[in-house]
């Protein structure tokens, strides 16, 4: 049997898989945990990484491997190579006034999109190395070259050149789905000058090899390699549930807007999508404050009436990226004394959290992407209250596949692909999934859309 190995190094986790290259099938599997932060050394994700290898029982049999990692991640490295400050996360606010800037030094959000397919916010890399320049000068001085978290980890597993692919190039702002070039240009109007920059490899080309004679595939973004993880069909909208709630579709041509980030995919097409900053965090926040488990949460918010009797839940907790609030907090909207239970608060937290990324998938649709069903991944879809109440709010069937690191999965895919040598991915068994239909609930989201409005402008 041949063995491939898939990585996903996110935001609060290292998770290692290791699969049948022909088949998919799972064989091992390992984790470890990243430090807590927003701002966060690359070394913790190299620990994080060997600790998650030892616990998958170490990778000298695989014969190739790739990494999916957070997106837009500033990781800045000197002249020899080294560090120069902590990386800066796709969830660090601090660049939102760079972001602001940049988007007027263009002449608007729509120059933007057809520049690089998406606007930038806070998150976009781009945005961060404007910051690094207003900030912190003498660590801009130092940096000559800037990567990703997925381009550091494979560069660190090669020792060879450092290389990133399509679909996380495409979320530094400066690179350009459409032309599949460098926007140096725009670079160097962010930062002052250019930077030295990882070679964009085609999704089954080789970064290199490990020190055991293993191939490194290109890898991807996180949300890339979940969509080569998930093998969705066409029609159907994934909603990721992780630290960040994404909602995207594979599209064979670019497509941005002002609120869709036009990213490219991991296959060679284009990947929509929608980020937000606040989702599965906002059931583990609310259990906390309930001083339960995300387990006893779920039941909770089972057992309330569908619109938690009017109250809502907008969970901008750690801010918001989508929509474009990074100074927002969250809000409880409607609070009455028959509404004062926990059951009333976990059912407002999960269908706030929900409303939210149907907010997303709205604009997807908008944009033409087809939405017939919506496939969850992710750990917030393990919570049951989730699934049975997502096809209330979303409207639509909702596909929940049986749950597995789909990010670490689809990076097991590319893998087998580059070893394969074939035009293709491999075809991997399908998944088993279950599919929860329910009756819609629009005044879930009427009201909800009432509350967002209500405090959007308000810190
Ligand atoms: N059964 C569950 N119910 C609700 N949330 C869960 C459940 N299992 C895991 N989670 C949450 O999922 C999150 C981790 O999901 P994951 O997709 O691994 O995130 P990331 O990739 O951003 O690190 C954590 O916040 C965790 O509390
Ligand atoms: O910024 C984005 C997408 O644009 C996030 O989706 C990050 O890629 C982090 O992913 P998770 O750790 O939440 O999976």
């Amino acid at each position: 049997m041949t063995l491939v190995a898939g990585i996903d190094s996110s935001t609060q986790s290292c998770k290692v898989v290791v699969r049948d290259a022909d088949t998919g099938a799972l064989v091992r599997s390992g984790r470890a945990v990243h430090p807590v932060g927003t701002e966060v050394d690359p070394a913790a994700w190299q620990q994080a990484l060997d600790t998650a290898i030892a616990d998958a029982g170490g990778l000298d049999d695989v014969a190739a491997l790739a990494v999916g990692a957070q997106q837009h991640g500033m990781v800045c490295l000197d002249e020899s190579g080294d560090v120069v400050r902590p990386a800066l996360l796709w969830n660090d606010t601090r660049s939102a006034a760079a972001a602001a800037d940049l988007v007027s030094e263009l002449g608007g959000p729509e120059a933007w999109v057809d520049a690089v397919g998406s606007v930038p916010v806070a998150s976009f890399t781009i945005t961060k190395l404007r910051w690094l320049a207003e900030h912190e000068p003498a660590n801009a001085a130092r940096t000559t070259a800037v990567c990703l978290p997925h381009d550091w980890l494979t560069q660190r597993l090669t020792g060879g050149d450092r290389h990133t692919d399509r679909s996380d190039a495409s979320g530094t702002g400066y690179w350009s789905p459409s032309s599949g070039s460098y926007r140096e240009d725009l670079l160097a109007q962010a930062f002052g000058r250019t930077l030295e920059l990882p070679r964009v490899l085609e999704p089954s080309a080789a970064a290199g090899h490990t020190a055991s004679g293993a191939l490194v595939a290109a890898g991807a973004g996180d949300n890339a390699a979940a969509a080569l993880g998930v093998q969705a069909e066409p029609g159907d909208v994934v909603v990721s549930i992780g630290t960040s709630g994404t909602a995207f579709a594979s599209s064979v041509k670019p497509a941005g807007s002002l609120v869709v980030n036009g990213f490219a995919d991991a296959q060679g097409r284009f990947l929509p999508l929608v980020c937000t900053l606040n989702a599965a965090r906002v059931l583990d926040a609310t259990a906390r404050m309930l001083r339960i488990g995300v387990d006893e949460l779920s039941s909770l918010a089972l057992s309330a009436p569908p619109g938690a009797g009017g109250l809502v839940l907008v969970p901008y907790l750690e801010g918001e990226r989508t929509p474009n609030r990074p100074d927002a907090s969250g809000t409880l909207h409607g609070l009455r004394l028959d509404t004062a239970t926990p059951a009333h608060l976990a059912r407002a937290a999960v269908e706030g959290l929900l409303c939210s990324l149907a907010d997303a998938v709205d604009a997807l649709v908008e944009l033409g992407i087809p939405a017939s069903r919506v496939v969850i991944v992710g750990g917030g879809a393990r919570s049951e209250a989730v699934r049975r109440i997502a096809p209330t709010v979303f409207g639509c069937p909702v596909v929940v596949p049986e749950p597995s690191e789909f990010v670490a999965d689809g990076a097991a895919r590319q893998a087998a692909w580059a070893l394969s040598g074939a035009i293709d991915p491999p075809q991997w068994s399908a998944l088993t999934s279950r599919c929860y239909e329910a009756l819609p609930v629009p005044s879930v989201r009427e009201r909800y859309t009432y509350a967002r409005e209500l405090v959007l402008d308000r810190p």
